[in-house]
């Protein structure tokens, strides 16, 4: 359900450290902070709270989003924010798709994941397309139960081998369409004014803000 009405005025209100942002994920944590900051929000991260990672058992990015948010403003109390994010492979119907995170192993070893992404194209031979987009969906919860949801996305191709060491999980593969520099390798304001997350982000700011 996307809709406004109370959530605008109480995220206006919101206090430092009142808005958790429901996910374990360091890099993105950092990156929502980022996008965050402008706005004076200080959020509080699912993981310092101590509270727990829940499955993603939804088939969708908005279903696995909302499921993470939801959780977390049920245990918090607290207004919260998910992003259920993923890499879209053309050749591979869209593989991994939602299941990003689980390519990469319990290790979460993304060199891993991006090995398996490379395998995988390479499978279908030479002439297959390396089109990718990454998607993020961004889910944000208030304890009454109202949720709001945000889709956000951004094409590109997949270089090999990986270049740069910015960003995370599959950044060092993916090259934004017109651009020289994958994820990996630009500065971190240049990936926020243009990824999948800023996407989303701009949409919730002009619902929300
Ligand atoms: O669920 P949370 O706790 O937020 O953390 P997670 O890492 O499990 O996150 P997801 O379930 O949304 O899985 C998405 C995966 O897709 C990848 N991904 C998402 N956004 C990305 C980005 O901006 N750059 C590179 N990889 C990204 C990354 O590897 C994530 O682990
Ligand atoms: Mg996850």
């Amino acid at each position: 359900m996307s809709g406004e009405g109370d959530g605008r005025q109480a995220i206006r209100k919101l206090a430092p450290g009142k808005l958790v942002i429901a996910s374990h994920n360091e890099g993105k944590v950092r990156e929502i902070k980022a996008l965050l900051s402008p706005f004076g929000i200080e959020p509080i991260s699912a993981g310092s709270l101590g509270l727990p990672e829940p499955e993603e058992t939804g088939t969708t990015f908005v279903a696995n989003a909302e499921l993470k948010a939801m959780q977390a403003a049920d245990l918090s109390g607290l207004p919260s924010l998910a992003d259920d994010s993923g890499l879209c492979v053309e050749a591979l119907n869209g593989d991994p798709g939602i299941f990003s995170a689980r390519w990469a192993g319990p290790g979460k070893d993304f060199a891993v994941a991006m090995e398996l992404v490379e395998q995988k194209i390479g499978e279908k031979g030479p002439a297959a397309s390396r089109d990718a987009h990454f998607v993020c969906a961004l889910a944000l919860a208030w304890p009454d139960g109202h949720v709001e949801w945000f889709e956000g996305r951004v094409d590109g191709t997949l270089v090999w081998p990986p270049r740069g060491a910015n960003g995370f999980g599959y950044d060092a593969m993916f090259l934004p369409n017109g651009h020289e520099q994958t994820f990996g390798e630009m500065a971190p304001e240049a990936k926020h004014a243009m990824s999948h997350r800023a996407d989303a982000f701009r949409q919730l700011v002009a619902a929300v803000f």
